[in-house]
């Protein structure tokens, strides 16, 4: 029996969970959380075998330990697991968004020589908690590595195998390497969206119903600013220093394209936004990678009731399976757009296909 004890069984726990009980036949899973309902939830679904009381209390029965609780909170549940006696072989992960706090906070439980190995996947969604858990949802996505000093590669391995359900792709990185990529590629794009909104909605304030008018583009840039705000406060507050260089950074791009366009400089700002446009279409929507590979069809469903059930129950007869589903409501007053989202080309095409016999009217969208 492999034991793993999940503590924080929210999105990403939750998901883990899931992959988990997928891959590895004798996995008995001991799941930890301050949110009794999430915990009942979990345990009357199958995600966990056990709920826990708390975790001083069960570490010395696990060989593995996953901590999924917002990035502060690992910190200090790195240091309560000083306290215990694990087993010799235990391995300690996380999926906090920043590293190098995590890491630093794992140093004494390291040099008792435990195997520490930081953890972070880069998929994750706007939404909270274990119900929206989702077995795919690191699929074919990057899964980043940090270990320890000394941590023995034979362990690494053992964790890959372990978290083999997830269907990510693993990737080795230090500490502040880590922490400053994702700080370009999630924390700072994150502050953006969330000030979007906060700007738009000062800015909107004596006209309330303004905000409903906002279309694709303001849409597509601030689904992110509905995540939790515990998660972003403890991301902002672990990886200062390489957020605060690259807001230099943009801070200075801005007055640079402002001044482009108070002297009326057409040459640089079709610079400017052509570099964007060569390097944005370059990052091939269909290849898994960094920015995770979506198959989507998109279905103009009538306004009527059962329409949308009528396409899903014709994938579900064919065993095809939607990653996600989403309404995109960028049209209001007229017909929805039904976006499908698939795990791989085949099951894209197959689903196009089935709709389409089906007279179901498919729409064309990069
Ligand atoms: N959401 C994402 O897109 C994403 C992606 C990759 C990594 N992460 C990281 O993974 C971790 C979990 O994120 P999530 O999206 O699953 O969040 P979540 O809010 O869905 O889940 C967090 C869970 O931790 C529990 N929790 C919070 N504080 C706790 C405490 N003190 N003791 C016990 N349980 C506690 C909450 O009740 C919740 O169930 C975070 O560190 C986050 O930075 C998030
Ligand atoms: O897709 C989203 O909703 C996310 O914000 C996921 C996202 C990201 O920025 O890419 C957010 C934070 C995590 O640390 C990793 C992934």
């Amino acid at each position: 029996m492999t034991t793993v004890i999940i503590e924080g069984l929210g999105l990403i726990g939750g998901s883990l969970a899931l992959a988990l009980k997928q891959e590895v036949a004798d996995a008995y899973l001991i799941g930890l959380d301050q949110n009794l309902d999430s915990l009942r939830y979990a345990k009357q679904n199958g995600v966990i075998d056990e709920i826990g009381t708390n975790l001083a209390a069960v570490a010395s029965r696990a060989d593995v330990i996953i901590l999924a609780t917002p990035v502060k909170n690992i910190a200090a549940s790195l240091q309560q697991l000083t306290q215990v006696t694990l087993k010799p072989n235990v391995i300690v992960t996380d999926t906090g968004s920043t590293k190098q706090t995590v890491l630093a906070a794992a140093a004494d439980l390291v040099a008792q020589g435990v195997t520490v190995i930081g953890g972070h996947p880069m998929a994750g969604s706007h939404k909270s908690g274990v119900h929206a858990a989702n077995v795919d949802l690191f699929r074919s996505a990057y899964y980043f590595l940090v270990p320890s000093q000394n941590t023995a590669p034979l362990q690494i391995a053992r964790l890959q195998r372990l978290l083999a359900g997830t269907n990510a792709k693993f990737l080795q990185v230090a500490p502040a390497e880590h922490d400053h990529i994702v700080g370009m590629l999630s924390h700072v794009p994150h502050m953006l969206a969330a000030t979007l909104v906060n700007e738009t909605t000062s800015q909107f304030q004596d006209s309330p119903t303004a905000l409903r008018l906002a279309a694709g583009g303001f849409r597509d840039m601030t689904r992110i600013a509905s995540s939790d705000p515990q998660m972003w406060a403890d991301i902002l507050l672990t990886n200062t220093e390489s957020i605060q260089q690259i807001l230099h950074h943009y801070i200075a791009d801005l007055t640079e394209l402002e001044q482009a366009m108070l002297q009326r400089d057409q040459a640089a700002l079709l610079d400017f936004f052509g570099q964007a446009k060569v390097t944005r279409d370059a990052i091939n929507p269909k290849k898994a990678g960094a920015i995770p590979g979506f198959f989507d069809v998109f279905v103009d469903i009538p306004d009527r009731t059962g329409a949308i059930a009528e396409v899903t129950t014709i994938l579900a007869q064919a065993e095809i399976q939607i990653v996600n589903i989403q309404i995109l409501e960028t049209r209001e007053e007229l017909n929805g757009i039904l976006q499908l989202t698939f795990a791989s080309a085949a099951a894209q095409q197959k689903a196009q296909q089935l709709l389409a016999a089906q007279q179901i009217n498919i729409l064309r969208r990069a």
